[in-house]
């Protein structure tokens, strides 16, 4: 069997959490599941991703059982005409000054000013506090927004090319998803107080108020008829012939189970005031309006010629349902409440930023379900 070979080039693309590569001794990894795993943290791995860290592996002793780890994550070899190049991180080139985006740094402020608490960063942080905690997190991991919201799937419906089957197969684990969005919703909506004297024991959260626990409900309350009305739609959907009639897996696949265990977590182990629940509702919508309406823009200047089948009828309408204003709308309403949110404890920042991330990095394997992986 011939070895994959991959240039420095290449290899430099791939340095973020959710999609990231390493070279030791020669071979290429592509380690991203292992990124949560890994005993020594995932920040040395990000910082030594994408490019050989034979040495800093060697340096650290790693014992023979992390040698054996590797093999699960080989991919290839390192094309031995290539050179090796700088890998520029998004958030390398802000770190020491506010010549860049301040937007970018609170992950290293974050954990920066735990150690040393130097006055710079706070000066850093107190600016960075100015800044929607939206945009922040919009701009933190963008290549990893780019791959959630441009998937060839989404392409191939604008273009009104994906196979009858693939589309199948998307929505029946979508359809799985809207369950577990919708538990998520029960949780989050069993866990809010609706007045002052509802709150519980151990509700310290210092910016509650009725006025934001009754805006929360109104939007979980319109997410909920919301997923109940999609799943229905599929549903009625997959007993339309092109789909009735085709093979796919029915069964739900690791990555939805994964998709779903997240989100009813996290919907549990929010503070009281739900923050990380906010923000991982905000995300899941925020791409699927982008993810759709790049497909639709896809669709407008496609020159595909159109037919008026089941199928191309149905690939319309899936466009039509996450473009429409109404959504945008509730989209607008999840960013106010995650702008709302208090982040000015540095680890509470952290934390949302984490749940954020792991969201980009479930919505990319998401769409790739379409091709049965
Ligand atoms: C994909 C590559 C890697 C694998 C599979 C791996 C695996 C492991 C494993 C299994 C351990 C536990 C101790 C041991 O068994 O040796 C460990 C610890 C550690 N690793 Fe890695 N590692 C990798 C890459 C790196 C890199 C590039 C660094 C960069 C400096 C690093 C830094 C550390 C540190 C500092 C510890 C010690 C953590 C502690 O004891 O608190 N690792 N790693």
């Amino acid at each position: 069997m011939s070895v994959k070979l991959y240039g420095y080039e290449e290899i430099s693309k791939h340095n973020t959490r959710s999609d990231l590569w390493m070279v030791i001794d020669g071979k290429v990894y592509d380690i991203t599941p292992f990124c949560d795993e890994h005993p020594g943290g995932e920040e040395v791995l990000i910082d030594e991703g994408a490019k050989d860290a034979t040495g800093a592996f060697d340096d650290v002793g790693h014992s023979d059982d992390a040698r054996a780890l590797l093999d699960q994550y080989l991919i290839g070899e390192v094309d031995p005409s290539s050179a090796p190049v700088k890998v520029v991180r998004q958030d390398e080139v802000i770190v020491d000054g506010p010549k860049g985006n301040p937007l970018q740094v609170s992950s290293h402020i974050a954990e920066r000013s735990f150690a040393g608490g130097e006055e710079d960063l706070f000066i850093f942080y107190f600016f960075f506090l100015s800044m929607k905690l939206t945009e922040h997190l919009l701009s933190i991991d963008k290549e990893s927004f780019e791959k959630a919201t441009h998937h060839q799937f989404l392409k191939q419906v604008g273009t009104l090319t994906v196979e009858p089957q693939h589309l199948k197969s998307w929505l029946i684990q979508d359809r799985y998803y809207t369950g577990g969005y919708t538990k998520m919703m029960g949780i989050m909506i069993s866990r809010l107080a609706l007045y002052e004297d509802q709150r519980e024991f151990g509700d310290n959260d210092p910016s509650y108020t009725e006025e934001r626990a009754q805006n929360v409900m109104k939007v979980l309350s319109f997410a909920l008829s919301n997923i109940h009305r999609e799943g229905l739609f599929f549903s009625e959907i997959l007993a339309r012939t092109p789909y009735a009639n085709c093979q796919s897996s029915e069964a739900q696949k690791p990555w939805t189970s994964r998709y779903v265990d997240f989100v009813k977590k996290v919907a549990h182990e929010s503070g009281y005031d739900l923050g990380e629940a906010l923000v991982v509702l905000w995300a899941m919508e925020i791409i699927f309006f982008n993810a759709w309406n790049h497909a639709l823009s896809v669709h407008k200047s496609s020159l595909e010629v159109e037919t008026d089948t089941v199928h191309v009828n149905t690939c319309k309408e899936l466009m039509t349902n996450w473009t429409m204003a109404e959504f945008g709308v509730f989209v607008q309403e999840c960013e106010d409440l995650v702008d709302q949110l208090d982040y000015s404890d540095p680890r509470r920042l952290a934390s949302l930023e984490k749940v954020y991330r792991e969201i980009l990095a479930l919505e990319v394997e998401f769409w790739d379900m379409a091709y049965d992986k």
